[in-house]
């Protein structure tokens, strides 16, 4: 496997809730689109959103076209336990989840994997985490979605170390909303979580969610620049 290898599932993780994974999914998604793969999108574990409701991967097929799948949906805008807890529903196992996502390979080339919250949130009634899924699938590596506030470096070092010490394969960082003016302090950031070894995937701008589906689809490689390179993507 050389290093510019990108494996067949990316699990997209972040700091934290409310980060932009599920914009970053699809800003993921477009760019393997534009590459011409045939990629899809799974989410887990939904929260927050009832019966009906708009949730993640329906924002990732408005954005992309492309056709994503959902595991379990459930209503308290909480992580994944607590809010099975309040409706007395069953999290489906880990091993449901690696099943689905290898049914998803056989048709795609690549499956973009969004898990809840951050990185060490029990997705299972085991307790299982997205770290946890990350290491039952057999070729998979993991982006991580920073804020681009003050405070993201102890975060994305945090998930770092975390991902590290499990021996997960880190594909790198990517800005979940990067502001046009950006200041000294998000500058140095940037430049500091570039150095790192993976570095910085790229950054989405601030206001792409309102962009028309079809300039999302269009601009997303040129915000993901490492990852269009892995991808060949024109
Ligand atoms: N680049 C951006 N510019 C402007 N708004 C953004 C951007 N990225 C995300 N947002 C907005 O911020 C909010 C949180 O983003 P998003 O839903 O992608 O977070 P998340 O990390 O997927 O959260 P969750 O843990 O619930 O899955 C949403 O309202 C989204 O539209
Ligand atoms: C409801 C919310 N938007 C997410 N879907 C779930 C976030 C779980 C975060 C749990 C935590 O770390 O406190
Ligand atoms: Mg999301």
């Amino acid at each position: 496997m050389t290093d510019s290898h990108l494996p067949p599932v990316v699990l997209v993780t972040g700091t934290d809730t409310d980060v932009g994974k599920t914009v970053v999914t699809a800003a993921v998604v477009a760019t393997a689109l534009a590459a011409g793969r045939r990629v899809t999108a799974y989410k887990p574990t939904q929260t927050g959103v009832t019966p009906g409701e708009h949730g993640d991967m329906a924002e990732v097929e408005r954005l992309t076209g492309a056709t994503t799948v959902e595991g379990v949906r459930l209503r308290a805008p909480m992580a994944p336990r607590p809010a099975a807890r309040l409706e007395g529903a069953t999290l489906p196992a880990l091993a449901e989840h690696v099943a689905r996502v290898e049914s998803l390979r056989v048709c795609h080339d690549l499956v973009v994997v969004e898990g809840a919250g951050g990185l060490l949130v029990e997705l299972t009634d085991a307790g299982e985490t997205l770290a946890d899924l990350a290491l039952a699938l057999p070729d998979c590596g993991v982006i991580i979605v920073a804020r681009s506030a003050l405070g993201t470096l102890n975060h994305t070092m945090l998930t770092r170390e975390a991902l590290s010490r499990r021996e997960i394969r880190q594909l790198g960082v990517v800005f979940g909303a990067w502001p046009a003016h950006a200041d000294i302090i998000e500058t140095t950031n940037r430049e500091h979580l570039r150095a790192l070894p993976e570095g910085l995937l790229g950054a989405v701008p601030v206001g792409a969610p309102r962009l028309e589906p079809a300039t999302f689809r269009d601009a997303s490689p040129g915000w993901l620049p490492g990852l269009a390179q892995r991808l060949g993507t024109p």
